[in-house]
C-alpha cells in the first residue's frame, strides 16, 4: 500500500545469525532498531542525510556511496526511476558496525524499505526479501530483519545465469546511461517465523574490534566431511523446537547449539572464543541456555533466562584475559522482537 504523506519513519531491527548450527539459516531480530527519520522536500531539492550512533565518524553520507541509500538507489533504477526524490533523511544508529549483529543486513533492508515507502513502490514483504538477496546474497538477517522474530530460511536454486559474478552483487545503481541493472527474479528466499520460548533473552557480548563478515566467511572451507554435516543438521532440528518450548530445557539447547560447520574455522579470528563455548554452561553458570558467535562475529551470543549480568560478566572476564592486554567489551541484554521493519507515516 502506498502513503504519500510528508514525513515517515522507518524502523529495522539488528538481527543474529546462526545460533551455532544454523549457519546461512537461523537469525534472529532484536529490540536494537536502526531508525530513519524522513521528509519529502520540495521537488528540486537536494538529498540532505544526516546520521548519529554506531559508525558515525565512518559511514560515507554520499547517496551513491552508504549501504542505506546506494541499496535504495538500485531498487529505486530498477523501476526506471534515476534518483532518490528529495528527501530529508536522519539515521540513527545503535548497531555497532562488523560486530555480528546484522548492521548490514538491517541497512539493507532500510534501503529497500527507503526505496518502497519514498518512491511508493508499493512491494510486498516478499518481494523486498527478493531485493534484499540481491544485495545480502544470505538470508539469515536480512529475513529476522524484515519479518521480525526467530527465522529459518533458504534460498531457492538460482540458475547459472542469475548467479553471473559480473551482476552480484547487484546493488549499484545505474548511472550515466549504462544498462538498466536487472531486476530481481521471484521468489528467492523462503523463510518460516518459528517459535521462541519467551523467557529465553539473549545477551550480546561485543567486544571492541571488528570482523568484516567477508572476512569471516573467506576462512571457510569450500567441502564438508559428511560426519560434519550430519552433525549440524541433527542439532539445528532439534534446537529449533527445543527453543519453542516452555519450560526451557537448557541441557539440549546448549547441547543442540554445538557447530561444525562455520565456529571452529572462526576460532583464531576470535580470541578466547573457544574458552567461552567450553566454559560458560548451564551446569557452570545458572540461567545459561547456549552459546555461541553471534552471526559472523565477534560479537558472543548466550541465550539465558535470568543471571544475565553475571553471564556478560563471565564472557566479558575471559575477553579481558587475552594476550596483549586483553580485549574490552560491551553487553547488551535484547528481547526477541515478533515485529520486523516498519514504516509509520505521519502528516
Ligand atoms: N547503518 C549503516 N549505514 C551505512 N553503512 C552501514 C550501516 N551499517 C553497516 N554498514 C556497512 O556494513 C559494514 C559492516 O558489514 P558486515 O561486515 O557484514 O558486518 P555486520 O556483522 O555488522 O553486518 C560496515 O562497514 C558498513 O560499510
Ligand atoms: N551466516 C552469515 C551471517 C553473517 O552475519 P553478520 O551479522 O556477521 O553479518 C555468516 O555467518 O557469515
Amino acid at each position: 500500500m502506498t502513503d504519500t504523506r510528508n514525513k515517515f519513519k522507518i524502523t529495522v531491527p539488528a538481527t543474529s545469525a546462526n545460533i551455532g548450527p544454523g549457519f546461512d539459516v537461523l537469525g534472529m531480530a532484536f529490540s536494537l532498531y536502526l531508525t530513519l527519520d524522513c521528509e519529502r522536500l520540495p521537488a528540486g531539492s537536494a538529498l540532505q542525510m544526516t546520521y548519529e550512533g554506531e559508525g558515525a565518524k565512518d559511514v560515507p553520507l554520499v547517496a551513491e556511496k552508504n549501504l542505506i541509500t546506494k541499496t535504495a538507489l538500485y531498487v529505486l533504477s530498477t523501476y526506471g526511476i534515476a534518483s532518490l526524490p528529495p528527501l530529508k533523511i536522519h539515521v540513527t544508529n545503535p548497531i555497532p558496525l562488523g560486530r555480528g549483529l546484522g548492521s548490514s543486513g538491517s541497512a539493507v533492508v532500510a534501503g529497500v524499505v527507503l526505496a518502497n515507502a519514498a518512491g511508493n513502490l508499493g512491494m510486498s514483504n516478499d518481494r523486498m526479501l527478493d531485493y534484499c538477496l540481491m544485495v545480502e546474497r544470505h538470508p539469515d538477517n536480512v529475513a529476522p530483519a524484515l519479518f521480525g522474530g526467530f527465522v529459518a530460511s533458504f534460498l531457492r536454486e538460482l540458475e547459472p545465469e542469475e548467479l553471473e559474478p559480473s551482476s552480484i552483487p547487484r546493488s549499484e545503481p545505474t548511472r550515466n546511461g549504462a544498462a538498466q541493472p536487472p531486476t530481481p527474479v521471484t521468489d528467492i528466499g523462503h523463510y518460516i517465523q518459528l517459535g521462541w520460548a519467551k523467557e529465553i533473552k539473549a545477551i550480546a557480548v561485543i567486544p571492541d574490534f571488528e570482523v568484516a563478515t567477508e572476512d569471516a566467511r573467506a576462512v571457510l572451507p569450500d567441502m564438508y566431511e559428511r560426519a560434519d554435516v550430519i552433525y549440524n543438521l541433527q542439532r539445528i532440528a532439534v534446537l529449533t523446537t527445543a527453543l519453542s518450548r516452555t519450560p526451557v530445557n537448557a541441557d539440549l539447547i546448549h547441547k543442540a547449539m554445538s557447530d561444525k560447520v562455520h565456529q571452529p574455522y572462526r576460532k583464531h579470528l576470535i580470541p578466547g572464543m573457544a574458552e567461552m563455548l567450553e566454559k560458560i554452561t548451564p551446569k557452570t553458570h545458572p540461567g545459561v541456555v547456549g552459546i555461541c558467535l553471534s552471526g559472523a562475529g565477534p560479537t558472543i551470543l548466550v541465550l539465558a533466562t535470568e543471571n544475565f549480568e553475571q553471564i556478560a560478566a563471565a564472557v566479558q572476564d575471559i575477553f579481558s584475559q587475552q594476550t596483549n592486554g586483553g580485549i574490552k567489551s560491551m553487553f547488551k541484554v535484547l528481547d526477541v522482537v515478533h515485529d520486523g521493519a516498519q514504516t509509520e507515516y505521519f502528516d
